[in-house]
């Protein structure tokens, strides 16, 4: 099995993350995002990945970007205005069973989003604190980013990458896995939510997703990291499936098990989708957010992918996993 799980004692968390819905409906799912045309990042990665999670995503946009997996060229950013706007329109429509956030873009959209989350108060706030493009273009103002720490503190769940998190916690980047969960442990132990612990941009063999929370012993999910150009918007999709899974009434351990197996196969899957021009150096491209959906269509001009083995079946709704804990 290339993925396992330590869970936390049974009863230790009562976080927001805790409290989501059991109901047995589809999740409804908000994602507040910018875009991403060639549909590796941003709301269109959000919106996948709500649906392959399960549940139906409400897409609000911040902010249009001209971008592809090498540059942005462009972004527009919606005035705070239009953000408010969008989440009116579904709050007077729609159920909300967990927000997701990503690109804000502006202080000003950092405070309509938070200002609305107090009246709206949703059961689920999941924050990527997404501050640069894999690409190299700062996707927040820099003087909004207390505000996004602000909102980061308010949230259930944050899922800063290495580099997010060290900015989050005033620390220099973190090298190995330990530096990245006492990080974590850090910011939790301050705020008192849960902090997923992401090691992609780390130099090791395991991109292992760790749930921090005070109080409690942490819970790692092992993957083998995949040699791969299909990792555009990796952050995006595990952030929107964890919360889709959490809305979903899965335990922190399952939820984060399943999210992190799906994006390993999504990635291990992505290049035989062969969405991009073939480029020197090469770039990188989107993931399949589908591969799970896929299999089970006819398609046999498509070749199949080399996943590292072990791997653990994709079920969604069915019992906790082996060496799983449900608390
Ligand atoms: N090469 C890879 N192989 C397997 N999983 C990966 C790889 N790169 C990223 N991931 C998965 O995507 C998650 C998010 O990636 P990461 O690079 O840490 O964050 P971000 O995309 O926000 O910068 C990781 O926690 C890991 O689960
Ligand atoms: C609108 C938007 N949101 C997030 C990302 C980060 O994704 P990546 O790290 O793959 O560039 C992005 N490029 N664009």
């Amino acid at each position: 099995m290339h993925t396992s799980v330590r869970p936390l004692s049974p009863g230790a968390s009562t976080s927001g993350a805790q409290r989501a819905s059991h109901r047995n409906t589809v999740p409804c799912v908000v994602t507040i995002a910018g875009t991403d045309p060639t549909g590796g990042a941003g709301s269109a990665a959000d919106i996948k990945s709500i649906h392959a999670a399960g549940g139906y995503a409400l897409p609000v946009t911040t902010a249009v970007l001209a971008q592809n997996s090498s540059r942005v060229t462009h972004i527009e950013h919606m005035s705070a205005a239009v953000v408010r706007a969008q989440l009116d329109a579904i709050a007077e429509h729609a159920r909300i069973d967990a927000v997701k956030i990503g690109m804000l873009g502006t202080a000003e959209n950092v405070q309509a989003v938070a200002e609305w989350l107090s009246e709206a108060r949703p059961q689920l706030i999941v924050v990527d604190p997404v501050m640069i493009s894999s690409s190299g273009t700062a996707l927040i103002a820099p003087e909004a980013f207390p505000e996004v720490a602000a909102l980061c503190a308010a949230a259930d769940v944050i899922t800063p990458n290495a580099l997010e998190l060290a900015e989050l916690t005033d620390s220099s980047h973190a090298e190995t896995h330990i530096d990245v969960c006492n990080q974590a442990r850090a910011w939790t132990e301050r705020h008192g939510n849960v902090v997923i612990a992401k090691t992609g941009h780390l130099d090791s063999e395991q991109t292992t997703n760790y749930w921090i929370e005070s109080g409690a012993e942490p819970i790692a999910i092992h993957t083998q990291r995949v040699e791969s150009s299909a990792t555009q918007g990796t952050g995006c999709t595990l952030a929107s499936a964890l919360t889709t899974r959490l809305a979903a009434g899965d335990a922190p351990a399952r939820a984060l098990a399943w999210a992190s197996d799906w994006l390993h196969h999504a990635i291990s899957h992505g290049e035989r989708l062969d969405v991009t021009l073939g480029q020197d150096p090469p770039v990188s491209g989107p993931m399949d957010h589908f591969h799970h959906v896929r299999a089970a269509m006819p398609q046999p001009h498509m070749p199949q992918p080399q996943v590292p083995q072990p791997h653990l079946p994709l079920q969604l709704g069915s019992g906790a996993r082996k060496g799983g804990g449900s608390r």
